[in-house]
């Protein structure tokens, strides 16, 4: 489908108060993407239970609320073909949107605060975060999906819509879940510093420490789920727009009885050992959870959630060639789910913006550079608003 009836059937959902998502996922290869939508046909809200359906998930940092599903067989679904051009070089022009120093101060304090548990040894680790409010000018909601498309090509970029909830946009580096048939990959991603041209660049303690803690846990909890094969990466340096993270992918075989195709039981487990994994949320995890939720004095809503396909059918052309069908390709359906986090996101309330950022804190953090580093994550947002 054309680009312009693409983004106009979008805006017609908008007219409607109808339900829709938009995204594209991050380009590893080549410079032809596949932007995709679902349009619900109404404006009911539809959960899933335990990961069985198929569709698009979206589902809040709070696990004892349900996820919603956008279903694939009910959903109209569009697509069109993007030619992307090099990662964004965007800068940000403009300091607008500056907060308060009385909330600056609120947030160091919060790690202070974080930091004194920390040091008695009460957690390893807690992830922090805070809200940050900028007045938009003149720029609609899927305006600003397009610059997100345009200058994050190796995030995953998305618009999301219910009337019934809001409108959420966001250009993510974290993958939570990737499954294709029976093998899946997620990804330890934590510790930050500013890109300055290079990747190759040195890592201070706290944040490999900070790092390692996720990569650790991740692999506790997928072995205590029962996956096989797990194997991981070398420790890397990823860059996600303005910013550099410490990076381990790590890989491995679900049992047959979590592959939903076979069983009822979905991705219910391997999503509850992997989320919130201690890039958002902390170590150990409920102490961390119940530290947020009492001391954050905000709610995150879906910011440190996950969103993204689900058990969605893909068709695998196979090369292979049988005895009868000499030289003839033939198909297999085969069920994907890409989950992200959704991180580097916004939520639209009338005319402005609420940004959502955090930070990996350990008993090592300087409230201030903590501080700093929210800064520099609300860039990710802050360059297609503040254009
Ligand atoms: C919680 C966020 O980032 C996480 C992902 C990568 C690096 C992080 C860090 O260095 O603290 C965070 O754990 C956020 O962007 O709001």
């Amino acid at each position: 489908m054309p680009e312009a009836e693409f983004f106009q059937k979008l805006e017609e959902q908008f007219e409607s108060a109808l339900p829709f998502v938009a995204y594209r996922k991050p380009i590893l290869t080549g410079d032809r993407a596949t932007v995709t939508a679902f349009l619900q046909q109404d404006d009911e809200l539809n959960y899933t239970e335990n990961f069985t359906e198929s569709g698009f998930v979206f589902a809040p940092f709070d696990t004892s609320e349900k996820a919603i599903l956008f279903a694939e067989n009910t959903s109209e679904k569009l697509h069109f073909e993007q030619v992307v051009s090099e990662e964004g070089t965007a800068v940000l022009t403009s300091q607008k949107g500056q907060i308060s120093e009385e909330k600056k101060l609120g947030h160091i304090e919060l790690v202070r605060k974080a930091v004194s548990v920390l040091r008695a040894g009460e957690m390893d680790k807690v992830v922090l975060s805070r809200r940050e409010e900028v007045e938009l000018k003149e720029q609609n909601r899927l305006q600003l999906f397009k610059e997100l498309l345009k200058t994050y090509a190796t995030a995953f970029v998305y618009c999301w819509y219910h009337p019934k909830i809001g409108c959420w946009l966001g250009a993510t580096p974290e993958t939570l879940l990737k499954v294709e048939g029976r093998r899946f990959k997620t990804m330890a991603l934590a510790g930050t510093q500013k890109y300055h041209g290079t990747t190759d660049v040195e890592w201070g303690e706290k944040e490999k420490q900070e790092q390692q803690f996720v990569t650790d846990s991740i692999v506790e909890n997928l072995k205590a789920s029962g996956v096989e094969d797990l194997e991981r990466s070398e420790l890397y340096t990823s860059k996600a727009g303005n910013l550099l993270h410490l990076q381990t992918d790590i890989n491995g075989t679900l049992v047959s009885t979590d592959v939903p195709r076979n069983v009822s039981t979905g991705y219910g487990n391997i999503i509850s050992a992997l989320h919130p994994t201690p890039a958002v949320c902390g170590l150990p995890k409920e102490k961390a959870k119940s530290f947020i939720l009492s001391e954050e004095n905000y709610d995150r809503e879906f910011y440190t959630g996950f969103l993204g396909e689900l058990n969605l059918q893909k068709n695998v052309q196979r090369s292979r060639t049988r005895r009868n069908v000499e030289n003839l390709a033939y198909r297999a359906v085969k069920k994907e789910t890409n989950l992200f986090v959704n991180l580097r996101c916004m939520k639209i309330e009338d005319n402005k913006a609420v940004l959502f950022i955090g930070g990996g804190i350990t008993k090592d953090s300087v409230p201030e550079d903590e501080w700093q580093e929210t800064v520099n994550k609300a860039e990710t947002m802050k360059k297609v608003l503040l254009k």
